[in-house]
């Protein structure tokens, strides 16, 4: 694994944003990643450059010192850290074990991260939706490298000038088209998906239940908090990328309530109930994931945008903590979602180490919540400790949603105010002429069907 620092970064407006984290953090992710794709890590180099080659990216010496590497390791595979230009990736090929004779392949492969990443996806997509997005993010990944590599090969055989045109030119040509077509072709597909989804978010919205997401950055522990939430099972595992399809599932959280009342002391009043919710587990984010590819989850990450509420699941027990915390604001921003209600779940505090003092992963987490404010909850998905003060969180962050209502609704329409009592908080009743007249609090989805009943007794 080789991990390179570029310092340029502030100077190239065409690179990505310098990375909010230390090459040495970015690294042990890579490591990670590298192991969640099937490989084994055996030796990671470092390099903090000024001006990156074109031809190489890394200097003249590191190519050598990992060329050693790879001979001493036996090793056939090198995962740059950073992204790398098609003609970069050839040459390094190239200068560290050349290429077999008769396939012209590389000896040694050279990845880099968005391709590594691209084929953890690639073997995790479970669904026709999840296996078309990571299709279009590899055709969009390697877009620009094919245009790249075919100038390169056309220059090579002979210019382009009229009559000069070469076999190269015009394969460059029909592969650039084909590709098209498949972008085209995936992104019909994908577009048709994305509409019965819709269809079927617009059935779901018919239940008025509020939709609530669970985001955060890959292996947070988002799966094994849906599990503990719905007492479900959802693939859950030390992996990166486990879950690459969002899950819905309907959940009735009364269960966790009804397990701290049983806990409490006797006499203990029970906490305000908490109403149905549509618990959705989605795509774990990471660093480093150029825009286009978060593009091309968009249809997965449309669930994030449009639910009600976001649970951010942080894994605490991580030194970077803070760091993936702030990446994942980031990407939220990026799909548009980072004007919701948040509830910060710090997550994984039965691993978070003891410090000098002795002080246990709770108290330590309770001394990170210091200084924030009651949208935070430390928890422990694995052993549930904490759940139900994610539960009252979350319901406040529901009741912070609901919506005044004051109606009048016809005797014929008993199925508006069951739908109140069910989802709702009832301030007044009364049975009037014309119908039951209710004042209190609806979620939003609620709300907007029962407009045409709204009447203004406020201000009698
Ligand atoms: N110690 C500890 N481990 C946890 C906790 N929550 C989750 N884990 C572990 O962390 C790993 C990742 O958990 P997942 O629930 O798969 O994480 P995720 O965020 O869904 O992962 P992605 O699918 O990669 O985005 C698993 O090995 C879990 O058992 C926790 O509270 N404490």
């Amino acid at each position: 694994m080789v991990g390179v620092e570029d310092l340029s970064y502030h100077r190239n407006k065409n690179t990505l944003s310098p990375s909010l984290f230390s090459l040495e953090e970015s690294l042990a992710e890579l490591s990670s990643l590298v192991s969640t794709a099937g490989l084994t890590p055996v030796a990671s180099l470092t390099q903090r450059l000024n001006d990156p080659n074109p031809r190489t990216y890394i200097g003249t010496g590191k190519v050598k010192e990992i060329r050693e590497a790879c001979e001493a390791h036996e090793t056939c595979t090198v995962v740059f850290d950073n992204e790398l230009s098609p003609r970069q990736l050839k040459h390094l090929e190239n200068e560290f074990g050349g290429r077999d004779l008769s396939s012209d392949k590389p000896l040694i492969k050279v990845l880099d991260r968005t391709a590594l990443i691209l084929d953890i996806f690639a073997q995790r997509a479970l669904t026709r939706e999840g296996q078309l997005q990571v299709q279009l993010a590899l055709q969009v990944y390697r877009a620009p490298r094919l245009t790249k590599l075919w100038t390169h090969l056309e220059r090579q055989s002979g210019g382009n000038g009229v009559g000069l045109r070469g076999p190269g030119e015009r394969q460059l040509e029909i592969d650039k088209r084909l590709m098209r077509d498949r972008i085209t072709e995936l992104k019909k597909e994908i577009d048709a998906i994305s509409s019965h989804r819709s269809l079927h978010r617009k059935k779901r919205s018919q239940l008025n239940l509020p939709v609530v997401s669970i985001v955060g950055y890959t292996n947070a522990g988002k799966s094994t908090l849906m599990n503990l939430l719905s007492a479900s099972s959802i693939y859950a595992d030390d992996l990166l990328f486990a879950t690459l399809d969002p899950t819905t599932r309907r959940a009735d959280l009364g269960h966790i309530q009804a397990k701290a009342l049983a806990a409490a002391p006797p006499g203990t009043p029970p906490a305000a109930p908490i109403s149905e919710i549509l618990l959705t587990d989605t795509v774990g984010f990471i660093q480093k994931l150029p825009t286009t590819l978060v593009a091309a989850f968009r249809a997965t990450l449309e669930e994030v945008a449009e639910s009600d509420v976001l649970v951010h699941v942080i894994d605490v027990s991580s030194d970077s903590w803070e760091k993936r915390e702030q990446s994942v604001l980031d990407t939220l921003e990026e799909i548009n979602a980072g004007g919701k209600p948040v509830v910060r779940v710090l997550n994984k505090i039965d691993a978070v180490p003891y410090t000098e003092n002795g002080n246990s992963g709770r108290l330590r987490a309770e001394a990170m919540m210091l200084g924030t404010g009651e949208d935070t909850v430390a928890v422990s998905a694995k052993t549930g400790e904490g759940a139900e003060d994610f539960v009252e969180c979350l319901r406040k962050a529901l009741q912070g949603l609901l919506k005044d209502i004051e109606v009048v609704i016809p005797y014929s329409k008993g199925e508006d105010v069951n739908a109140i009592n069910e989802v709702g908080v009832v301030d007044k009743v009364d049975y009037r002429e014309n119908g039951t007249y209710i004042r209190g609090k609806v979620p939003p989805a609620l709300f907007n069907s029962l407009a045409k009943w709204a009447v203004d007794e406020s201000s009698s």
